[in-house]
């Protein structure tokens, strides 16, 4: 333990170097070009073996990826900010997750620990009083922004990283880092669990910081995630004269506002929580034309994914309904999907106990219902719970400057001390979680 406190306070400033430049270079999702490429350049250096874009990305599993022109942009960019060429290419068309495995050649279980890249579309606070800012490592990119911690996540899979190479000795069975994209709307897990990353894996820690828990305390299995789907709706009709042919025009905003007022009026659920939110209503062209095209894009959530089923399959009756009303034609994307996962109630005690030997740690909490929000991770923690594994959803809490999805968002970085700590003493002690529990390695 002093061996591992010791190599962590070292590690330290490196995380805070790294944090801080996938700060200023944020790249939200899709195109975490330079992120990856970096992220996998490294696992390579340590030691691991390296899987990357396509082969840990299902194409066709991919929601919400940008259009080609601006994938190709972000490359380009991506290059100039001094992304590592060796892995940038791998990455090419929008496949930016990578999987770093190690393995110890001693028998035990795969543990898998999963890490976000994303930034998110923010434009981040350029006033003095915004910390990034006044330090110099604000966002360079335009619109683009770490509003949510996943650059210290990134940097914490990386220290992790590097720390269980340098210990492997000392480990059993197999790591398997991962480092996925997009989950920001909740676009990229489904890809990384279609291509099969998750299905050797034994024990899977996923993580989070901030989310409201102080700094100090650990929550280690947040539960309570919501189902979702999002959705972007194009409303097509026909343009007219307003004035003189009124009556020629196919009136897409008004299919569209009918679409978002009905929309608040799907019933309620006495299975338990949903929400439907529209967030964007585009519509028209000019003042004096009939709209002829309209844009909205909506979630629906469910506290189980049966509730959400309910208002997602509500949600598109009265999208066709108001389309109908109109005579305008209604297309539905569906760009994002998670759903909701408990995390397994066993491994609870097993993130504690690790958790207890953290010296900054003051509070933990085993089980929380308080997340009210969704994230894919929970297609990650299903698939390994389905294959008879155990995953946990763990909250590693921090003060913040502003909330999650802020311009102003800042943490206290020390937090990536107590993640870091935490999460390799759960692979040091695997064997006692793997005897408890009598977890078989594939
Ligand atoms: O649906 C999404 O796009 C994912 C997004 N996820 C988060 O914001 C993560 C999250 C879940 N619960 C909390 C609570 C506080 C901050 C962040 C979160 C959300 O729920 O809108």
């Amino acid at each position: 333990m002093t061996d591992i406190n010791n190599m962590i306070e070292q590690l330290y400033p490196e995380m805070v170097e790294w944090r801080r430049d996938f700060h200023k270079y944020a790249e939200s999702g899709w195109v975490e070009f330079r992120t990856a490429s970096l992220v996998a350049a490294r696992l390579e250096q340590w030691g691991f073996e390296v899987k990357a874009g396509e082969e840990v990305i299902d194409k066709d599993s991919r929601m919400g990826v940008p259009q080609e022109d601006f994938l190709r942009r972000h490359e380009a960019r991506a290059e100039q900010q001094g992304a590592d060429m060796k892995w940038l290419p791998r990455f090419s068309g929008g496949f930016t997750g990578v999987v770093g495995i190690l393995d110890t050649g001693r028998p035990g279980p795969t543990i898998g620990y999963r890490f976000d890249m994303d930034a998110l579309d923010i434009q981040e606070s350029n006033d003095q009083d915004h910390q990034p800012f006044a330090d110099q490592f604000a966002s360079v990119n335009d619109g683009m922004m770490h509003a949510c911690g996943h650059d210290a996540h990134t940097s914490i899979g990386l220290g992790l990283a590097k720390l269980l190479s340098a210990i492997k000795s000392q480990l059993n069975g197999r790591i398997k880092m991962i480092f996925q994209p997009s989950e920001e709307g909740v676009r990229g897990a489904k890809s990384m669990v279609e291509a099969g990353v998750l299905d050797d894996v034994d024990v899977l820690f996923a993580s989070h910081i901030g989310t409201g828990v102080p700094l100090g305390e650990v929550v280690c299995g947040s539960n309570g995630f919501l189902s979702t789907t999002k959705m972007d709706v194009s409303f097509t009709g026909v343009a007219s004269h307003a004035g003189a042919k009124p009556e020629e025009g196919k009136n897409a905003l008004l299919a569209a506002a009918t679409a978002a007022l009905n929309l608040h009026s799907i019933p309620r659920h006495s299975g338990g929580a949903s929400r439907v939110n529209v967030g964007v209503l585009n519509a028209g062209s000019g003042r004096n034309v009939v709209p002829a095209s309209a844009h909205l894009k909506l979630e629906t959530r469910g506290e189980t994914a049966e509730i959400n089923r309910f208002m997602f399959e509500n949600a598109q009756q009265v999208i066709k309904g108001a389309a109908q009303m109109y005579d305008v034609e209604a297309k539905i994307d569906i760009v994002g999907a998670a759903t909701s996962c408990n995390s397994s109630p066993e491994l609870a005690p097993y993130i504690r106990s690790q958790a207890e030997q953290v010296d900054t740690v003051k509070s933990i909490q085993d089980i929380s219902s308080f997340a009210a929000g969704s994230e894919d991770a929970t297609y990650m923690l299903d698939k390994v719970k389905s294959n008879g594994g155990l995953a946990s959803y763990a909250i590693f809490g921090t003060t913040l400057a502003a909330g999650h999805h802020n311009e102003k968002f800042d943490f206290d970085e020390s937090v990536m001390i107590i993640a870091l700590k935490t999460l390799a003493l759960a692979a040091i002690n695997i064997e006692q979680l793997a005897k408890d529990k009598q977890i078989l390695s594939h």
